[in-house]
């Protein structure tokens, strides 16, 4: 297998999302959980993306995990390398987008890297330097709340450059305007002063795809599924790739019960949970008990065990940023949304034991648990939810035929859980 195009996602939903997007553009492409091992039978495609779960961990641990999956990468042909951030930066002061893009960008070789979390399709746009997430700066927007990773700045440059060893400078949209060749006309301006990466605008797919022309002149880009997006076309476009149908990863019905998992508490999530009310039944986990101990996942899944086989449930610890912040004051961030996650990992292992082969996760960080609990090595992608969420096939699971469903935060319309389980038969 000669890979075109090598991907690193610092979260699971963030690597199904851009799967996602290769796929739909053309590139036959696998989601992997972690490097594969030797023995993980994967078929011919043109893109891997290895899921990490680095976005929350340690920056030092989430430089050699990604530096191992980028050895494994390259090993397999891999001539550019995308490291898959989220699409509104979810990252701190202390990383890890900063560390993880200067280990990878040495190991590169590159001088400069371009880095965009541009994703127009989901309203993500940048200009100036500055993310906008629909028509408001990153920094008003819920993103503001975050969990794990609040965003208080929306000025990119400057967010980076707290993270990053290197320093930092901005291609705008004027010279993306321009074309291709002044972006790299600007790029070797930054890089003759010793600036080692570059924000770069984009506000619409044709500014991506002029990013991803350029991109393909370097080893290695940094950047959300828009970036992917574009260097995808630039692959098709060179005839470097060879456009497969973008059709869906097909395969035999699953059946059998369904659930559905949020551990998500951005504002979308929240929404969708209460719309969820309409068409299933809901239990709202208690996150003070989910802490004091195992018996509210026990409570949740004997209230599963009642209702799974009359139709689809969801379970949610999903609370508003107010409560959210109370909880953390209470238990600390990390120590609070470490339990959460291993709760909802626990609850997702009794579900499957019970026969449970459809599931629906929401959340970045609650997915990286589940799925690393279910022990799935890796998924090929069927179709397209909403934007940014597809429909997962796992391959190389012990557990036979599943689907998932891994839900960003902050993607999917209002009846998203009604509307996966429609596409997840
Ligand atoms: N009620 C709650 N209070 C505090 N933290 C929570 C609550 N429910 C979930 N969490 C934690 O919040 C974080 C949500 O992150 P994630 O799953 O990545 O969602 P998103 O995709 O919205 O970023 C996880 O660490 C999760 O355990
Ligand atoms: O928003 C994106 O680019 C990705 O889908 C992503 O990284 C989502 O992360 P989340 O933690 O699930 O919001």
């Amino acid at each position: 297998m000669k890979l075109s195009l090598g991907c690193i996602a610092d979260d699971y939903t963030g690597a199904s999302d851009l799967a996602n997007t290769l796929t739909r553009q053309g590139l036959r492409t696998v989601q992997t959980i972690g490097v594969p091992s030797d023995d993980l039978a994967l078929p011919e495609v043109d893109a891997v993306v290895v899921s990490l779960k680095s976005r929350s961990i340690e920056a030092d641990v989430a430089v050699d995990r990604s530096r191992a999956a980028e050895k494994w990468l390259r090993g397999r042909g891999a001539g550019h390398v995308l490291f898959k951030i989220c699409s509104t930066f979810d990252s701190t002061d202390a990383g890890n987008i900063g560390p993880v893009m200067d280990a990878l960008r040495a190991d590169s070789g590159d001088a400069i890297v371009l880095v965009t979390p541009a994703f127009p399709e989901t309203g993500r746009t940048v200009y100036q330097g500055n993310l906008f997430v629909g028509s408001v700066p990153l920094n008003e927007s819920p993103l503001k709340d975050h969990p794990l990773n609040p965003m208080h700045d929306s000025n990119l440059v400057r967010v980076l450059a707290r993270q990053s060893q290197t320093k930092v400078g901005l291609v705008n949209l004027a010279t993306l305007s321009r074309g291709a060749d002044a972006v790299r006309e600007r790029l070797a301006d930054l890089a003759a002063k010793g600036i080692g990466a570059a924000i770069i605008d984009a506000v619409f797919d044709r500014d991506l795809e002029t990013i991803g022309d350029v991109a393909l002149d370097h080893r290695l880009s940094v950047g959300a599924s828009g970036i992917g997006l574009g260097l995808a076309r630039a692959l098709v476009a060179s005839g470097k790739v060879k456009s497969a149908s973008a059709g869906a990863a097909s395969g035999a019905p699953v059946g059998g019960p369904a659930a559905c998992l949020a551990g998500s508490c951005s504002q979308a999530t929240l929404a969708q949970i209460a719309n969820a009310e309409k068409t299933m039944a809901v239990l709202h986990l208690d996150p003070e008990q989910i802490i004091a101990g195992p018996g509210e996942v026990r409570r949740a899944l004997a209230w599963a065990a009642d209702r799974i086989t009359d139709g689809p449930i969801l379970i949610a610890s999903s609370s508003t940023p107010d409560q959210v912040a109370a909880l953390q004051s209470r238990h600390g961030r990390d120590a609070a949304g470490h339990a959460i996650e291993q709760a909802m990992a626990d609850i997702a292992e009794g579900l499957v034991r019970s026969g449970v082969r459809r599931l629906v996760v929401a959340g970045g960080e609650t997915s990286g648990a589940v799925v690393d609990r279910l022990g799935i090595p890796g998924f090929l992608v069927g179709e397209e939810i909403a934007a940014g969420v597809p429909v997962l096939r796992a391959v190389g699971a012990d557990k036979g035929e599943m689907l998932l469903a891994l839900k960003s935060g902050n993607f999917g319309g209002a009846e998203f859980f009604s509307d996966a389980l429609k596409l997840m038969r």
